[in-house]
């Protein structure tokens, strides 16, 4: 038996945190499961399979199970879940199963939403539905989303950014793409690689971009010591990296979203286009706490561009906010429509 609130979780590629009402976020843990190869069976998940990536012995593999946003392996993201369900559970009251919205990426097919709700079933939902992660994100940002005015979100989390123009409570335009924080953490292990000849892990290389990250050149430049394997010797070893190099680093992965948000702009009806220039971008997710990321934007487009607060949180709050609208959302997805 699972509490007798609803919630709204932000099931992400890196973290998945679950929203009640009146208590805000409950849970927050990485969407990481320790599972043993041979018997299958989950040895951990959240924070303590997150410390096992890339130190598992052999039997244990520290998996992902949402990949890009969407599910990439159903059995462990149902079990996974359902632990964060039994973690919710463990802050609430006991009464009926919760009925749950999760948030899903704006691309996804009609089977992928299935997956999502369906796993949320048999973690224990009662009713599962499912809203558009950039909706989401604008309506936890504190957007006027139901007004008929022009906002615009640029979501960008783990596997996909997502950026939506927002009027009425509709998404106008939009545009996901599966690139975003774990692409980062891929060019930057590729270029230390490249550069050094040096093997990083994925939590070296999301520390480097936490630690030195920026969008651009930062004024006084930052240096931080990371260790790897030598491809060459084959041994450990230490080296400083700095963050002009990180900068250098991201540059493709960072065209990519600027060039999204450029795409969107481009579709959007002029007098949207007329509120966000007034109203600016406002960039969600952990990935649009980069530095200087807002700058770059404002450079590329023009446009004002403003980093929400709480902008790891904004989806999660979005999707449990938007479980006042619950009936609103019985056709599985269906457009948010206010009224
Ligand atoms: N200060 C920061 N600077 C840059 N990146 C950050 C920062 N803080 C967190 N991130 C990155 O943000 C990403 C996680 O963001 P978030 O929790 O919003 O994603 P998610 O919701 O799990 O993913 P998705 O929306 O793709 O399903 C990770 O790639 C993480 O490395």
């Amino acid at each position: 038996m699972f509490g007798g609130k609803d919630l709204g979780i932000d099931l992400g590629t890196a973290n998945t945190l679950v929203f009640e009402k009146g208590k805000g976020i409950i849970v927050r843990e990485p969407s990481v499961v320790a599972q043993r190869t041979d018997t299958k069976t989950i040895e951990a998940v959240g924070n303590d399979a997150k410390k096992m990536i890339g130190r598992t012995p052999g039997n244990i593999r520290a998996i992902r199970p949402m990949k890009d946003g969407v599910i990439a392996d159903f059995e462990t993201t149902a079990a996974m879940m359902r632990y964060f369900l039994r973690q919710a559970q463990k802050k609430s009251m006991f009464g009926r199963n919760p009925n749950v919205m999760v948030c899903v990426p704006s691309g996804i097919t009609a089977v992928e939403k299935r997956a999502v709700t369906d796993a949320a079933k048999q973690a224990g939902a009662k009713e599962a539905h499912t809203i558009e992660e950039p909706l989401a994100a604008a309506i936890g940002a504190g957007l006027p989303v139901w007004e008929p005015t022009g906002s615009m979100v640029v979501d960008i989390g783990g596997g996909t950014t997502e950026v939506a123009v927002i009027s009425l409570g509709s998404i106008v335009t939009s545009r996901s793409i599966r690139v975003a924080g774990d692409e980062m953490d891929e060019a930057i292990m590729q270029y230390i690689k490249k550069t050094y000849s040096l093997l990083i892990g994925e939590r070296t290389s999301e520390t480097l971009k936490m630690e030195l990250g920026s969008a651009l050149p930062l004024e006084q430049t930052e240096s931080f010591e990371i260790r790897g394997r030598d491809l060459v010797s084959g041994l450990p070893k230490e080296l400083t990296v700095t963050s002009e190099e990180i900068t250098e680093a991201l540059t493709d992965t960072l065209n990519s979203i600027v060039e999204a948000v450029k795409v969107t702009l481009e579709k959007c009806p002029p007098e949207l286009a007329a509120d966000i220039i007034d109203r600016g971008i406002v960039l969600t997710g952990g990935g649009g706490m980069l530095r200087n990321l807002d700058k770059l934007l404002t450079g590329e487009t023009g446009m004002p561009v403003i980093v929400a607060e709480n902008a790891l949180d904004c989806v999660a709050i979005g999707t449990g906010l938007s479980l006042d609208h619950l009936d609103l959302f019985k056709n599985n997805g269906a457009r948010y429509k206010k009224g």
